[in-house]
């Protein structure tokens, strides 16, 4: 049995990304490996060695042109007011492209340039100039040329040469085998049952991708449990059959937290701690001549915490320099908060809206792996500082070409699943249109509309005083922007109920009655005014609705939570409740529209978003969703022209 005990107060360090890197790389002892392997095998693998040729190419003197090999010097005479006539096999060979060029000659003239005479003749009125239209031995490589350098990441074009100078095996850096161990009791491989508090093992996989994108060689192992004994045996394996040992999770403080133990006890830690959120956790060290990082089990932690230090780490065995992300300025949309003392990563949208770059900040939590999906880039805040403001410009790293953000469509809104079906849409008519969309409700959407941080907006925004909707809103918040209000679908808003409908709620008035757990949507959604509206025209208030003060995001994400909770009641669409199998009953009819600039209404891309609108595949595809009607002729309405 193991002599591990976990104490829970272990204090990590603080130590700064780049000095816990610089020593991981330096104290490390990682020793490339040569092996020969086929030319045509080698894409993407890195030359070991200088690479030379064998033979010249081409390796005779070869013609390069259809036409007839000829000496250039009994050619002179020839004039376009004297015609020259020359006589086959003795002063001419016809010859191909690529055929060798008879001894006797040191010339081709092309059969465009040719008068055929007869069987035997031709006739010409340009003299040929000596090697004229021919490949001289070595004009592509030269036997004993260096075709290409040490540490060169071969390409298609460098295996040609290496194939055209005789070369059809080379020595290339032996990829570095990386073992890849998930840890954690809580695990479940891909497709197998889950029971609450059961975690798909995803990490592993996601892990083993980077490894191969930078080079390396993964040895993905099955799940190890939470216990000291069976870890010991995981790292042990890993430095046995590979050069970098990963251990994913136990890297905190938490009751079976184990890896910092085991890998002390092992070999050597040399940090455990680094200032960075996310990401802190990580532990650097070594086991039996190999180097190890256990990385955090929160995903985007883990993901960051590779591309810190594995990353630089396979470059540097390959002898290759490690790629810079590219990076662009841009505006920030909003407020990034920072602590001062750590280096924040924030993982942003980026989106160019009237002529300038502007960024937004994604989910911060680390167990989002969705955010490191949707990220177009990352925000690198310095330990020093305590947050960026709204409107400063910032430099962002980009996972992304500069190109594909500049094309992409801002949705910024009220969530509705017949955006995914525009943006699919738009996808199938032009690859480069991607709609990256945010859901934040309907006011903010118009408030992005108004700061220039969207190109549209989905809004259905009641206003109870005149009982319409969004004009009002639009007038009073875009008041004098140059705005284009486009009228889109008819929403059965409606309560939405577990299945069977436990409560037999049918309004308002049974929520409080039937003491129904009131899931709510966040302030400035639509349906946050509806249900609000609602309460005052029933003489409610929010004090006697539980669950009033808990706020969702989305249609979805109440559907969800009424999923999980036999005695609850959620407001919102019929296709949120029809997706997660939940009852239905109707409310309201409803218009939620969309709002765009007038710039990007005008656009092609703007445009390009009103076929799909009005296309009858749109349509469809809407209809079948239930509980909508689209806007039979869409037309859209110009405010401040
Ligand atoms: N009291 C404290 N609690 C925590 C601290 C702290 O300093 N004090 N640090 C937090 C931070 S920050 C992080 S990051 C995590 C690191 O946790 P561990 O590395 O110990 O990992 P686990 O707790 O085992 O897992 C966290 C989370 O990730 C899931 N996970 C783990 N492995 C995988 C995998 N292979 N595939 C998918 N998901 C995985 C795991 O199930 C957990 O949900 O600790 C905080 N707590
Ligand atoms: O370091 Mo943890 O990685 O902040 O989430």
């Amino acid at each position: 049995m193991s002599q591990i005990q976990t104490n829970r107060k272990v204090y990590l360090q603080d130590k700064p990304r780049h000095v816990a890197r610089e020593e991981f790389i330096n104290n490390v002892t990682l020793t490339p490996e040569i092996e020969n392997i086929r030319t045509n095998k080698a894409l993407g693998r890195v030359t070991a060695l200088p690479i030379f040729a064998n033979i010249s190419t081409p390796h005779y003197h070869a013609s390069a042109m259809d036409g007839i090999a000829v000496r250039a010097e009994n050619t002179y005479e020839a004039h376009e007011q004297r015609p020259l006539h020359l006589k086959k096999d003795s002063d001419f060979k016809y010859v191909d492209t690529g055929n060798p060029i008879p001894n006797e000659f040191n010339a081709v003239i092309i059969v465009e340039e040719l008068q055929e005479i007869d069987a035997e003749t031709v006739e010409i009125i340009v003299p040929a100039t000596p090697w004229q239209n021919i490949r001289p031995v070595g004009e592509d490589v030269v036997c004993g040329e260096m075709i290409l350098p040490q540490g060169h990441t071969l390409r298609p074009a460098d295996l040609g040469a290496l194939l055209a100078g005789g070369v059809q095996e080379l020595p290339v850096v032996k990829k570095p085998k990386v073992a890849i161990l998930p840890t954690g009791n809580e695990l479940r491989q891909p497709g197998a049952p889950l029971e609450p508090g059961n975690i798909i093992e995803f990490n592993g996989t996601v892990f083993a991708g980077f490894v191969e994108e930078w080079g390396g060689d993964p040895l993905l192992s099955d799940i190890t449990v939470d216990d000291p004994d069976h870890i010991r045996t995981a790292i042990e394996k890993g430095a046995e059959e590979a050069d970098v040992i990963i251990i994913n999770a136990g890297s905190s403080a938490g009751s079976k937290d184990y890896t910092y133990h085991v890998i002390n006890e092992l070999g050597e830690v040399y940090t455990h701690g680094i200032a960075t959120r996310p990401g802190k956790p990580v532990i650097l060290g070594e086991v039996k001549g190999k180097p190890i990082i256990g990385v955090p089990g929160y995903p985007v932690s883990a993901y960051l915490a590779l591309e810190w230090f594995l990353r630089p780490l396979l470059y540097h065995y390959q002898g290759i320099q490690e790629p810079e992300r590219e990076t662009l300025k841009v505006r920030l949309g909003r407020r990034v908060v920072s602590n001062m003392g750590a280096e924040d990563f924030v993982r942003m949208n980026v989106g160019y809206v009237n002529g300038e770059f502007i960024a937004n900040p994604l989910t911060r939590a680390a167990g989002v792996t969705m955010s490191m999906v949707r990220a177009d880039g990352v925000l690198v805040v310095p330990p020093d500082s305590l947050g960026l403001e709204q409107g400063e410009e910032v430099e962002v790293e980009l996972y992304k070409p500069v190109d594909a953000l500049k094309k992409a469509v801002l949705f910024t809104g009220s969530h509705d699943l017949t955006i995914d079906i525009v943006s699919s849409l738009l996808r199938r008519r032009d690859v480069n249109r991607q709609v990256i969309s945010s859901h934040v409700g309907s006011l903010a959407g118009l408030m992005a509309i108004r700061k220039g941080e969207a190109h549209v907006t989905g809004v259905h925004l009641l206003d109870p005083e005149t009982e319409t909707y969004n004009v009002p809103y639009i007038e009073k918040y875009l008041a004098g922007q140059q705005v284009v209000h486009i009228p889109f679908l008819k929403r059965e808003q409606g309560w939405i109920v577990p299945k069977g409908n436990p409560l037999s709620i049918n309004k308002i008035d049974d929520i409080v009655e039937k003491g129904g757990a009131y899931v709510n949507r966040q302030r400035g959604a639509g349906t946050r005014i509806l249900f609000d509206s609602l309460l005052k025209q029933h003489s409610l208030t929010s004090e006697q609705i539980q669950g009033y003060e808990r706020e969702m995001f989305s249609h979805l994400s109440v559907a969800a939570e009424v999923k999980e909770k036999e005695n609850s009641v959620g407001l919102g669409v019929y296709s949120a409740a029809q997706t997660m199998g939940l009852d239905f009953i109707p409310v309201a009819d409803e218009n939620y529209d969309l709002v765009m600039t007038n710039s990007f209404y005008e656009s092609d891309a703007g445009q390009q978003l009103m076929e799909v609108i009005r296309s009858t595949e749109f349509k469809q595809q809407v209809e079948r969703l239930g509980g909508y009607k689209v806007v039979e002729a869409i037309k859209p309405n110009f405010f401040n022209e």
